[in-house]
């Protein structure tokens, strides 16, 4: 229960009420059988019976609309339970620090947002409130059973005791299956995950098949552990079902020979009966409570796994002043600037004491071979990593003395490779400026020459772009996602140029594209063609996370022997 409280915590009020109710409940319930003894005295006496049946008729009524009422409120405790868990793991899960999304699965994280937290539904429908009832018609009824006869009591608590010891053992194999069935469910949407957005790769390598196969297996283990969860399950009722039983014949044979011997009344012994049923009835919810509470610490397991996670850190800006209104800027300070900067991927070094500065309203190309660190220069910058050695300021001050928010306030940054979310052409122009209006965003897609694709959909903006921008070409991603930052209007724009190669249209519409941004404003362009950048203000060589050389295109084509090889390849001599 202590890992579970955190998430009834917010909802202990309408759980307390509903244990109230639930309380009535038992206690009409609990006065049934007592009335029914009263009943059969009057009809063994010849006594009048109306008064008596209107009672019984009355709380028989008034344990079903208790017993309804109930019910509808515990519904919808669960499903806010539900809706709380799943807004704060939302939360953390979009909030995290960028590392952790480098190793994580995206199917198995969609996992513990939909299945997962569900589990949690059931502590409370069938679960914990019905626990407490439960409880409380056990003890009633072993308190009106004691009354009665003490050690037919006695023989029935013995079996009831074996049947709880099994249910307890049973309890913890259900804790750890669901755990394991759950992480089989992330598994198996991790799988389906990487099979959906590479299904033309996997279409084209003829490996349809094998994949089917991949995610069928997977499906096939979770189908084997449901199996074992169901055999684990199958064996509770039937436990309960034996107690009953067994109580049962007990109690009948016991009790019959003592009415037979006169030590007992038959109106007691009918009573005692009735007891035991009511004693017994709510025991298979409370064991099935328990069993719904196993069930849901398998899952809580793995919603803590993220929720325990810290986001992302926000640093302590200087003075509460910093994120109050624009940091006054000397003027003479450059736009960016790295000190000795270097950073490594988990242990594995990636940029060595690379130092440049980039001085307001010019454009800096960066180039070099793959994989030498350039794109992680923007992570860097827009703080998705922080480095592990120097400095990186932004308008003369370090970026660590503002908050991760305000500095990414300040610049635009365009992706390599997937610059574009699912969704509308206006959704994805307005996700860094709510407010725009439709004009401001025909204006934006018109100054990177985006009209045609507002034209070719008669939807217009609200034309949809496909999963991850697929519905629309490389060169067109890259230009909407530069529309995007032109509407937000940063003072600095960081562009990851695409590395797929773009027809020359497609090039000139970038370039034009670029060149609309670069007008107003700081730019930082990791190159993968040259064409792009050599009228670029200054261009830094990047050479195995070091820097090179930096310089114009035609000082570098003299200076530096690694860009003349690179201009060479690409025709620019
Ligand atoms: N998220 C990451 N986790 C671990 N290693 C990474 C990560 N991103 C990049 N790397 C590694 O860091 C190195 C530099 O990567 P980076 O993407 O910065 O290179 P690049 O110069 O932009 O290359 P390209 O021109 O091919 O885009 C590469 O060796 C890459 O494998």
């Amino acid at each position: 229960m202590a890992e579970l409280w955190p998430y009834l915590r917010p909802h202990r009020r309408i759980l307390l009420i509903v244990a109230g109710i639930s309380i009535v409940g038992a206690a009409l319930a609990v006065a049934q059988p007592a009335t029914v003894s009263v009943v059969i005295d009057a009809v063994q006496n010849g006594r009048s019976m109306g008064p008596v049946i209107a009672l019984l008729v009355g709380l028989l009524l008034g344990g079903a609309i208790v017993n309804g009422v109930q019910q509808f409120l515990l519904q919808r405790t669960a499903e806010a339970v539900v809706l709380r868990t799943r807004r704060d793991l939302v939360q953390r899960m979009l909030s995290l620090p960028i590392a952790e999304y480098d190793t994580r699965r995206t199917g198995d994280l969609v996992s513990r947002v939909g299945s997962d937290t569900t589990l949690l539904r059931t502590v409370v429908t069938s679960g914990l409130v019905d626990a407490v009832a439960g409880s409380l018609v056990f003890l009633g009824s072993a308190i009106a059973m004691a009354l009665i006869d003490p050690l037919l009591l006695g023989v029935t608590l013995a079996v009831v005791l074996l049947a709880t010891l099994m249910v307890v053992f049973l309890g913890r194999r259900i804790q750890k299956l669901t755990l394991l069935a759950q992480t089989q469910v992330g598994l198996l949407g991790a799988a389906v995950a990487r099979a959906i957005p590479g299904v033309r790769t996997i279409r084209a390598a003829g490996a349809t098949a094998r994949e089917t196969a991949a995610v069928d297996g997977i499906a096939t283990e979770a189908y084997g552990t449901g199996v074992r969860l169901a055999k684990i399950a199958a064996l509770i009722q039937p436990v309960v079902g034996i107690a009953l039983q067994g109580a049962f014949i007990a109690v009948l044979g016991l009790g019959g020979y003592r009415v037979a011997t006169g030590s007992m009344q038959v109106s007691e012994l009918v009573a005692f009966i009735l007891y035991l049923f009511m004693m017994i009835m709510p025991l298979g919810r409370v064991f099935q409570a328990y069993t719904a509470i196993q069930n849901a610490l398998g899952a809580v397991i793995r919603i803590r796994e993220i929720t325990a996670l810290d986001p992302e850190s926000e640093s302590e800006p200087e003075s509460a002043s910093t994120d109050a209104g624009p940091v006054p800027v000397d003027p003479a300070s450059p736009a960016l600037e790295f000190r000795g900067v270097s950073f490594d991927y988990d242990g594995v070094p990636v940029l060595r004491g690379v130092s440049f500065r980039v001085e307001r309203g010019t454009r800096t190309a960066i180039v070099g071979p793959s994989g030498a660190g350039k794109s992680t220069i923007l992570a860097l910058i827009e703080r998705f990593y922080d480095p592990a050695a120097g400095t990186i300021e932004l308008d003369g001050r370090d970026v660590r003395r503002s908050s991760r928010a305000a500095t990414r306030a300040r610049m635009g940054y365009v992706e390599q490779d997937s610059p574009v979310l699912a969704g509308t052409l206006a959704d994805n122009l307005r996700l860094g400026s709510p407010e725009a209006t439709d004009e401001e965003c025909v204006a934006v897609l018109a100054a990177v020459n985006l009209t045609g694709v507002l034209e070719r959909d008669p939807r217009g903006l609200a034309a949809q772009v496909g999963e991850d921008g697929i519905l629309l070409s490389g060169g067109e991603r890259q230009r909407l996602a530069i529309a995007r930052s032109l509407l937000a209007a940063p003072d600095l724009l960081l562009l990851d140029e695409p590395t797929a190669s773009l027809d020359s249209r497609n090039e000139v519409a970038l370039r034009e594209a670029i060149d609309a941004v670069a007008q107003r404003r700081t730019l930082v362009v990791v190159a993968h063609r040259l064409a792009t950048v050599a009228d670029a203000d200054q261009i830094v060589v990047l050479d195995g996370g070091r820097v090179r050389a930096v310089g114009t295109h035609d000082e570098l084509l003299g200076a530096d022997a690694l860009y003349r090889e690179l201009a060479e390849h690409q025709l620019l001599v």
